[in-house]
């Protein structure tokens, strides 16, 4: 193994370690991430923009500000990818949609510049949903992202990209965003970790909306103290953000590090563990259950009865924020223009620049959402999915007056393939049931990888729920759990992928030219 393909292949406190020894430069660290995104994403497309030279100018700027002494952050000089709907200073930040291509943003949303201020080094802007509707990236407006574990399939949705760019090496840490499991199922398909923090704690601002009530800035890592890490990095109080959380955070790496599972009351959710689930999925779902369960957890059966309603309240709070939150693009003040021939009045070149500008599915959300807010049905459609949204919340009250945390398959299938539920809408919608829930409730939830389904050699996630502020919690089980499916496994599930070999992913890279 080469010296860069050593250091992709470490986690990021495993680099950050070396980057403070002294043994390798943020430079050589970056050009080594650099070398692999040239050598893989031609067939991962795990990226929409990457952004070499400015990433080496970071890394040489944090490598002379250690070499002079100054105390830098615990992930100074260690890369990052960021999802699409962040912005970034002087970067295309496109939202995977048309209507903002080619628009460069004058600043960067709060996460990028707090990643940055911590002395983390940008790589580029990775590939999503348009504006986060979907859960296998096929709905991007510059094609889909293909799964380093078998690139005909997909790697979940809407952020697919940072999954895959975390799963292929090409980065050891990306920030996605989570409004119904954005992060958490391309993490669960994938074999990554991916966290949706509680609503609130951390900052939105400079985050394009897609359903601002849902929407939840987290990080997309290969191992859960890197997670905590990079929580620890973005969370905390904004001014500019009025849903952030005022309050302190306590660290969660120290949760990790702490990490213990004895005593603690795990709930698993009843609805969320049935017939409508993969068998493989199921059953190593249930193996770490057990596997907690012999180090001293309690594992219980709560029920969620108003679960099964979450996706039908999702799907008219989420369109009815969407269409409101997408009306600002309109031809005048970002990205696309298109001008009817012989001209038009504004609203014609509105039209026109919205019809040429958005895809299908966000089409379909802003009419779904446009309806369900219009007068005479906003109490009928609106207004009944807040009921539920309220009923949602009471489950998880009185589930966690009983238990810790809860768990549950983070999605009901391996990774499908790609095209395979593209025609239908509600077989994509339902990737999410086991997600949404906590974004309706505004609690954290975690999905680690627990092994891979024997019927397909997969990937399978177990996602963990907390109550809301309670994120450290999940770093404890989740901390607690992978030592424990690491000593079993004897070594990171990641190292078998099959198509994570340089070799191979270029062999079907030309294959497929
Ligand atoms: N945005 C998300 O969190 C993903 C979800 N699948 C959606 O399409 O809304």
């Amino acid at each position: 193994m080469s010296h860069g393909d050593e250091l992709i292949r470490l986690s990021a406190a495993d680099l950050a370690g070396r980057l403070a020894a002294g043994d390798v430069s943020s430079v050589e660290a970056t050009q080594a991430h650099l070398d692999r995104i040239g050598a893989v994403d031609g067939a991962v497309h795990a990226f929409l923009h990457v952004a070499g030279e400015r990433a080496l100018d970071t890394a040489a700027d944090i490598d002379r500000r250690r070499a002079a002494g100054e105390s830098l952050g615990e992930l100074a000089g260690v890369p990052i990818a960021i999802k699409d709907v962040l912005v970034t200073e002087g970067m295309p930040s496109t939202s995977g949609s048309r209507i903002l291509e080619g628009w460069i943003p004058p600043y960067d949303a709060t996460p990028v510049r707090k990643v940055r201020e911590a002395g983390l080094v940008p790589l580029g802007k990775t590939n999503m949903d348009e504006f986060a509707m979907g859960s296998s990236t096929e709905h991007s407006a510059y094609g889909p992202t293909h799964n380093p574990w078998d690139l005909e399939r997909i790697p979940g949705g809407s952020g697919g990209g940072s999954a895959a760019a975390v799963a292929a090496f090409e980065a050891p840490l990306a920030l996605g965003s989570d409004t119904g499991g954005s992060i958490r199922q391309p993490a669960h398909v994938t074999g990554t970790v991916g966290v949706k923090p509680t609503y609130g704690a951390v900052s939105r601002y400079g985050s394009i909306a897609l359903a601002s009530s849902l929407d939840q800035i987290g990080p997309v890592t290969r191992t859960v103290l890197d997670a905590a890490l990079l929580q620890d990095v973005i969370a905390g109080h904004d001014p500019h953000d009025s849903t952030s959380i005022a309050d302190p955070w306590p660290s969660m790496a120290d949760a990790v590090r702490r990490a213990d599972v004895a005593g603690l009351r795990i709930g698993v959710v009843k609805e969320l563990d049935s017939e409508g689930f993969q068998a493989g999925v199921r059953q190593r779902f249930h193996e770490a259950l057990d596997l907690l369960e012999r180090h001293g957890a309690e594992i219980v059966e709560v029920s969620t009865p108003n679960f099964e309603h979450a996706i039908a309240a999702y799907y008219l709070i989420l369109p009815a924020e969407a269409s409101s939150n997408l009306a600002k693009f309109d031809s005048v003040r970002f990205g696309l223009r298109v001008t009817p021939e012989g001209g038009g009045t504004v609203e014609q070149v509105m039209s026109a620049t919205r019809e040429a500008g958005f895809g299908p599915e966000v089409k379909r959300r802003i009419i779904l959402g446009t309806y369900a807010l219009s007068a005479g049905y906003y109490d009928a459609y609106y207004g009944s999915a807040q009921k539920v949204r309220t009923l949602v919340q009471r489950d998880f009250e009185s589930a966690f007056a009983n238990v810790d945390v809860l768990a549950t398959p983070t999605a009901p299938t391996t990774a499908f393939k790609l095209g395979e539920k593209l025609d239908d809408p509600l077989a994509m919608y339902l990737n999410d049931v086991a997600t949404i829930p906590a974004n309706l409730a505004g609690v954290p939830g975690i999905s680690l990888p627990v092994g891979l389904a024997p019927e397909d050699g997969l990937p399978v996630g177990i996602q963990f729920l907390a109550p809301a502020r309670q994120d450290a919690r999940l770093y404890n089980v989740g901390g607690a759990l992978e030592q424990l499916l690491l000593a079993e496994w004897g070594g990171p599930l990641l190292d078998r992928a099959p198509a994570l070999t340089t070799h191979e992913l270029l062999a079907t890279e030309e294959g497929a030219v």
